[in-house]
């Protein structure tokens, strides 16, 4: 039997789900005993040239032509951002038609609506290409793991800034070349300022946070910073001190207490995430019954993320084929309450200072009176006559830190603090 598809999208995602459908389409039938075809694709420019199997002929700019379309079963949503692909799954929901969504920015902000939406109307909606790319993530924390309570997640989980920041020390090519080669090879969002503010990563923490800590979680919980402020003297510096800079999202449960985070860190040479590279995503997990995991794969681009998304139509699919369909999603009913991270880590600084005499013996002092003892010291004499300083302290909670930067910020001579960053041992 034959299972009508319509497509909502067609770039980077979609045109490798196309591709993906077709060339799997026989396997995907013995395996679920439906055949997927993909009967209508939306897009926003008919004109626009398109290369691969896309067929030109099963293109609309008309969404009705998908949403009420009743020989339509399924709907793969990959158009990206908030509106109009909202009301399109919402109306896909409520005409009974079962949907797969990369999309993490409308699951980690209107999920609820979403998932209580597709209960109601008996319909599977699965997300796994939202976060991780290709990477199994999200039915594993769901089904596999659900066997442990999760405490830790840690890792890299967006493959834009992961590329940046490897042609950057791999390289040495500036940020924006960098920005401009992810962009060219479909690992940035449109627009790629959620990749570079961290926010990208912010909203795939959120939804691996709600399912791993079975809680409500919300944007507004997790704490961003992104790689805006990392300069090439910080990628040089972490180098020299032995580290590789990467953005990473961590996410805690202490007794019922959340922390999550995005930022960007030190991580040692030696560490497993420094060798996670491009556009390669990593996540570690930590289970009170499970132990230590880590999943590693492609986090962005065309064919990955289409095969987490294929991946989720053979799993609609073969929920329709048992006459199980609507029951794959959760709605955690508890907000466990989000608060800052109580961990001590060691943290990097850098800062520019007047090169005179004295300057780094008040540095000193006030590493002293505020109890924080240095692990670490560069110095060096920049072009203008100033002197760019790094100090690697030893562990202190992040709270403490900020007390030692408003103290340093006291300084006449310094000049500014560009770069803090907790070092990951
Ligand atoms: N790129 C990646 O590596 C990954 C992306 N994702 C997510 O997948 C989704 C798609 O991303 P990606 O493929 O990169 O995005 P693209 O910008 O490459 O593709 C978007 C597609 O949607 C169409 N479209 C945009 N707006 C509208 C509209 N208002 N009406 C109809 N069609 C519209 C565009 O049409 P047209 O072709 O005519 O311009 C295009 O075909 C996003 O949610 C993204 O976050 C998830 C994981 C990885
Ligand atoms: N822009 C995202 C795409 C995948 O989710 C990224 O760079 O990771
Ligand atoms: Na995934």
């Amino acid at each position: 039997m034959t299972v009508f598809i319509g497509l909502l999208g067609c770039g980077t995602v979609g045109s490798g789900v196309v591709e993906l459908v077709e060339r799997r389409a026989d396997k995907i039938a013995e395996i679920t005993g439906l055949r997927p075809v993909i009967s209508k694709i939306l897009v926003r420019d008919i004109d626009k040239p398109r290369e691969g199997l896309v067929d030109s002929s099963k293109l609309t700019t008309n969404a009705h032509d998908i949403l009420d379309d009743k020989e339509i079963d399924l709907v793969i949503e990959t158009i990206g951002g908030i509106e109009p692909a909202r009301e399109y799954i919402l109306s896909a929901l409520r005409s009974g038609k079962h949907v797969v969504t990369a999309n993490k920015d409308l699951i980690a902000l209107h999920g609820v609506e979403i998932l209580e939406t597709a209960e109601r109307h008996q319909v599977d909606v699965l997300y796994e290409a939202a976060v991780g790319g290709a990477i199994p993530l999200i039915r594993p924390l769901k089904d596999s793991l659900a066997s442990s309570d999760i405490t830790d997640l840690k890792g890299i989980i967006n493959g834009t800034t992961n590329y940046i920041l490897s042609k950057m020390t791999q390289s040495s090519i500036s940020f924006e070349t960098a920005l401009a080669e992810a962009q060219r090879l479909g690992y940035a969002e449109s627009d790629p300022t959620s990749d570079v503010e961290g926010l990208d990563a912010a909203r795939k923490l959120t939804i691996l946070a709600s399912i791993a800590f079975t809680s409500t979680v919300q944007l507004s919980d997790v704490r961003v910073q992104g790689i805006r402020k990392i300069t090439a003297s910080d990628v040089r510096f972490a180098d020299q001190l032995g580290y590789v800079i990467k953005l990473l999202a961590v996410g805690t449960d202490r007794e019922g207490r959340l922390s999550l985070e995005v930022r960007p860190s030190l991580v040692p040479k030696t560490h497993p995430l420094a060798h996670v590279s491009e556009s390669y995503n990593a996540l570690y997990i930590r289970g009170d019954a499970s132990g230590d995991l880590m999943f590693f794969g492609q986090g962005a681009g065309s064919l990955p993320t289409a095969s987490a998304v294929v991946g989720d139509v053979i799993e609609a699919l073969r929920n329709l084929q048992l006459g199980v369909s609507g029951h794959s999603q959760h709605v955690y009913a508890n907000h466990k309450p989000a608060v800052p991270s109580r961990d001590f880590l060691p943290y990097y600084m850098r800062l520019s200072a007047q090169d005179e005499p004295g300057v780094f013996a008040q540095i000193a002092q006030v590493f002293g009176e505020t109890e924080i003892s240095m692990s670490n010291v560069l110095q060096t004499p920049t072009e203008d006559g100033h002197a760019e300083i790094v100090v690697v302290s030893h562990k202190a909670s992040a709270e403490h830190i900020d007390t030692t930067l408003k103290r340093l910020r006291q300084i006449e001579q310094v000049i500014d603090i560009h770069t803090v960053m907790p070092v990951e041992s």
